[in-house]
């Protein structure tokens, strides 16, 4: 497993870009068949990437669990939240099958012995973006469609980030222990996300871009409001935001991403703002 140690906001200025990348960025989660998993020390958050194909694909499919985790299961002591970005596909989460569209999210329990992956059509893929953050108690395991996600439009087409913010897995919509997700999609025309930007000092985040179209990109902006640098995302690429960074991206075309927090407390407005003006 890949394994990401945490970075200070000291060291992080002196970094080039490709130690930032090394660092932060996730890249190559759908390989047909197999299961991806980057461990970061960060808030203990691991981000997943399955895209089953010809085979249905367990969550542990190449994971040493005891060796990774400490633990007989991987959600033994965790709890997952998968959203699916590809073609039609389901989860099955201890005997009990979920038919998972484009877009559509399952929040997995603590304490589910067996997940396993599929999908509904070889040619069209699924692939399944996933975080897990630790648990210490079930919460229940729940389907969430993208017709059924709270809806926030918020931004402007003037500045360029009109968008919906899609909650799904969010204290509004159903209780866990310490993972939100949600899918935040970008108006034709507009480019920017969470501009203006901020921190929450009491927990990390994850953004996995997709939709990105052909031969566009992300510039997703990270580091202390004070000392900002850029990380260029491609398509279906994900990057670890610890809580000392922002985390906010601007397209060269619109585009989709979800984000995944996990940490001290589950307040979604737990924000320090930064004004435009103080940014550096
Ligand atoms: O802490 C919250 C997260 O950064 C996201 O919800 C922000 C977001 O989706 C957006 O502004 O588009
Ligand atoms: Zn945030």
């Amino acid at each position: 497993m890949d394994i990401r140690y945490s970075t200070n906001q000291r060291d992080f200025k002196r970094y080039t870009t490709e130690e930032t990348r090394r660092e932060f960025l996730i890249q190559n989660l759908y390989q047909p068949d197999t299961v991806q998993a980057v461990y970061s020390h960060v808030d203990r958050m691991v981000t997943f990437g399955c895209m089953p194909v010809d085979e249905a694909v367990p969550l542990d499919k190449g994971i040493a669990c005891m060796k990774s985790f400490g633990t007989n299961y991987v959600l033994e002591r965790r709890e997952l939240g998968i959203f699916n970005i590809g073609g039609a596909g389901s989860v099955e989460a201890d005997g009990v099958r979920y038919q998972l569209g484009f877009q559509d999210c399952l929040y997995v329990s603590q304490g589910t012995r067996e997940v396993v992956f599929r999908s509904a059509d070889p040619s069209r893929p699924a692939k399944f973006y996933m975080v897990s953050a630790p648990a210490h108690k079930a919460c229940k395991t729940t389907f969430i469609s993208i017709a059924d996600a709270k809806k926030k439009p918020v931004g402007d087409t003037a500045t360029a980030n009109k968008r919906v913010i899609n909650q799904f897995i969010h204290p509004d919509v159903l209780e866990t222990c310490q993972l939100s997700m949600g899918l935040t999609q970008l108006e034709p025309g507009n480019v920017w996300n969470t501009m203006p930007a901020h921190t929450h000092e009491r927990r990390m985040e994850i953004y996995t871009y997709f939709g990105i179209p052909e031969g566009q990109a992300v510039f997703h902006m990270m580091g202390e409001g004070q000392e900002t640098r850029h990380i260029l995302v491609h398509n279906e690429e994900a990057v670890i935001s610890p809580s000392w960074s922002i985390h906010s991206g601007c397209g060269t075309s619109a585009y989709t991403f979800i984000w995944a927090m996990g940490g001290e407390n589950q307040t979604f407005d737990d924000m320090d703002h930064i004004a435009i003006g103080d940014l550096r």
